[in-house]
């Protein structure tokens, strides 16, 4: 009897390709970046295939079956608990003998799967090939070499997921050496009734790694002989039998991928000499810089070109003069349509290259070479190097960023993590300094906000330090090789991020600028804007109605300067002096983590936590805007 529809997991270590292959699949738009630890939830999608419905379900990249990560567990529940008709075990085709150890365990599990070889283009590039039939026969499942974002290979993949759902079949089992395979086979003979969806001989290998989670559920006889087992294999080989366990699957693994692939000789590669610079000890330094530099600079010269066409077409929308503003269609013309066009002319410009480039970055593994060469520097604020791969993102988003922390070892670390990318320069605080300084002011200055930007991250970060001592775990981080990202899976990435912020953000547009037209409209803007004037006049030295810019603003960065054009019209120059224009931006950059961000932030750490970071980012801001409202003028 064929099942209509049949449930697929998507399972490997992390980087070798299964979001490309999920998204490719279901026309989903998960994350996808070369390096570990994107997906960290796991996603569900859907597609017909042969008239079969199928639902797969993207898990997070994992290393083992043990319960050292929250990843592994969830990845181990699903496939125990919820059993899948297949596991798709994705394997990155180049490091096909450190893959095979995850493909080891997954067997020992006794679920129907089917192994998937992705990325053999980059391994053909390496010298590398592989003998997929060979590789079947060993280990007893069907093989499937693919080139995910090509889509190259996925129509058979499908084939043969189909057929292992139909038929169940299930792989080999591989034996470990015979003292451990007739320690096995005794505490099979001893196990109690097992619950449906594990298997017998998996509970016994792991009763003898002294799993903890599958020796809580045995009765206290069965534990105590596998204890004793596990002892008896501990005096014969000198080592605990978790330790001799792991070796052996390693010496399988390796013996497995010997017997299956052919490595050429070739000579160093252009990715690998470009490597070589990248991670140089001076070198890399500089084109670190560059990367980031870079981003920023493409995301203004680019920007700028698509703000001034765009601004040109929507030509036609002259503002009424503010001063006439007030009537319902102010409120409807000056208000809510002169969102969208602010938007459209304002932020969509810069956000799309940025995306762009941000995407290229992750993709190609620039991201992972930047992030090894800053360790040094990411150390003194009490992180390693992998914690600048969030940071970057948080050039991006907060939101994305904060939830990226994950890939950091400790809650501490993270929390550091989040701390440091409240400050960060997103995309809207970005188009707060483009649209503001850069083109208001000059160049120079918006570079300089920049730089104290990330003084300011480095400074606050060693004050959190002090505040949250302990030890920096060590850098483990993978390094996969450089590839030329797909243009596909970059203008995906960039559509999807710039989508989700046209559905969340241009409502929000919109609904501002109306609000302000109504406001002045029933005579409360000014109110409002003295009630706050203290702060801003007194303190700030800025204008009146500044109050009204910072509030809205708490809501989404970008308002400050899409409110400020709907109060003051696009001549920003001729309503404030560049010393407030630098002040208003300084503070609309820092004073308040965005609404998202905050909730981002009390979801995953504690709205402790998250109390404290917005009122290190108001105090760092209205210091900062105080001095700088002295300081500026005696400049300029
Ligand atoms: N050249 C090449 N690159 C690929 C291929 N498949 C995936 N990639 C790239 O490999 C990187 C990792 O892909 P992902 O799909 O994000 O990997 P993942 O397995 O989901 O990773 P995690 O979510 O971190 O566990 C991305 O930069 C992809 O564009 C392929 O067949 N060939
Ligand atoms: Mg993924």
């Amino acid at each position: 009897m064929k099942k209509s529809e049949i449930t697929v997991a998507l399972a490997g270590n992390a980087n070798v390709g299964k979001s490309v292959i999920f998204n490719q699949l279901t026309g989903s738009n998960q994350i996808v970046g070369n390096w570990p630890g994107k997906t960290v939830e796991r996603a569900e999608g859907y597609l017909k295939f042969q008239g079969r419905d199928i639902h797969i379900i993207d898990l997070p990249g994992i290393y083992s079956f043990s319960t050292y990560s929250m990843e592994e567990i969830v990845s181990r529940d699903f496939i125990i608990n919820e059993g899948p008709d297949v596991v798709i075990n994705v394997l990155d085709a180049s490091v096909l003998e450190r893959n095979l150890f995850f493909t080891l365990q997954l067997m020992e599990m006794e679920v129907p799967m089917v192994i998937c070889i992705n990325q053999v283009d980059m391994a053909r590039q390496k010298g590398i090939t592989i003998d997929d039939e060979k590789l079947e026969k060993v280990l007893g499942v069907p093989v499937v070499s693919t080139v995910a974002v090509k889509g190259r290979g996925l129509q058979e993949l499908l084939r043969k997921t189909v057929e292992v759902a139909d038929k169940k079949t299930l792989p080999r089992i591989i034996e470990y050496g015979e003292e451990i395979e007739t320690r096995i086979g005794k505490l099979m003979d001893a196990l109690p009734e097992i619950p449906e969806g594990y298997s017998a001989r998996w509970v016994a290998i792991k009763l003898l790694e002294n799993d903890p989670q599958i020796t809580a559920m045995m009765p206290e006889d069965v534990r105590k002989l596998a204890s004793e087992l596990a002892a008896e294999i501990e005096s014969i080989h000198g080592e605990p039998a978790f330790s001799v366990i792991t070796s052996e699957r390693y010496a399988i693994s390796s013996m497995i991928a010997a017997g299956a692939q052919r490595q050429e000789e070739i000579k160093t590669s252009l990715s690998e000499r470009l490597d070589g610079f990248l991670t140089h000890p001076v070198y890399g330094y500089i084109s670190s810089v560059l990367v980031v530099g870079g981003l920023l600079l493409w995301t203004f010269v680019v920007g700028e070109f698509l703000s001034d066409t765009l601004t040109g077409i929507f030509g036609f929308f002259q503002p009424v003069d503010p001063k006439f503003s007030g009537s319902i269609e102010s409120i409807i013309w000056n208000g809510a349509f002169g969102g969208i066009v602010a938007g459209l002319t304002l932020v969509i410009p810069f956000v799309i290259p940025f995306y762009l480039m941000l995407s290229y970055i992750e993709n190609s593994g620039l991201l992972t070479r930047v992030a090894f060469m800053m360790d040094a520097f990411m150390r003194k604020i009490g992180l390693h190097g992998k914690a600048l791969i969030p940071l970057i993102l948080g050039y991006g988003c907060s939101v994305p960023a904060i939830d990226s922390t994950r890939i950091l070892e400790t809650h501490r670390e993270r929390l550091l993590a989040a701390f440091a990318i409240s400050f960060a320069p997103c995309a809207a605080r970005t188009i707060l300094i483009l649209g503001l300084v850069a083109l208001f002011v000059n160049v120079w200055w918006a570079i300089g906000l920049y730089a104290l930007d990330l003084l300011i991250i480095f400074i606050m970060g060693k004050v959190a330090l002090k505040a949250l001592p302990g030890e920096t775990t060590g850098l483990i981080m993978e390094m996969h090789s450089l590839k030329m990202p797909s243009f596909r899976v970059i203008a995906r990435q960039t559509w999807t991020r710039t989508r989700s912020l046209i559905y969340l953000v241009f409502p929000i547009y919109i609904i501002g600028s109306a609000l302000i037209q109504l406001l002045y409209a029933l005579g409360w803007l000014n109110p409002i804007s003295a009630f706050m004037a203290p702060l801003t006049v007194g303190w700030l030295k800025l204008p009146v109605f500044a109050g009204i810019l910072l509030i809205l603003g708490a809501v989404r960065k970008e308002f400050i300067l899409l409110g400020l054009v709907s109060l003051v019209g696009t001549n920003i120059g001729a309503a404030l002096t560049a010393p407030q224009i630098l002040v208003l931006t300084l503070v609309g950059m820092l004073y308040f983590p965005c609404l998202s961000t905050i909730a981002i932030l009390a979801r995953e750490f504690s709205w402790r936590s998250t109390s404290i970071i917005t009122l290190a980012n108001l105090g760092t801001a209205l210091f900062l805007g105080g001095l700088f409202a002295r300081i500026l003028p005696l400049i300029f």
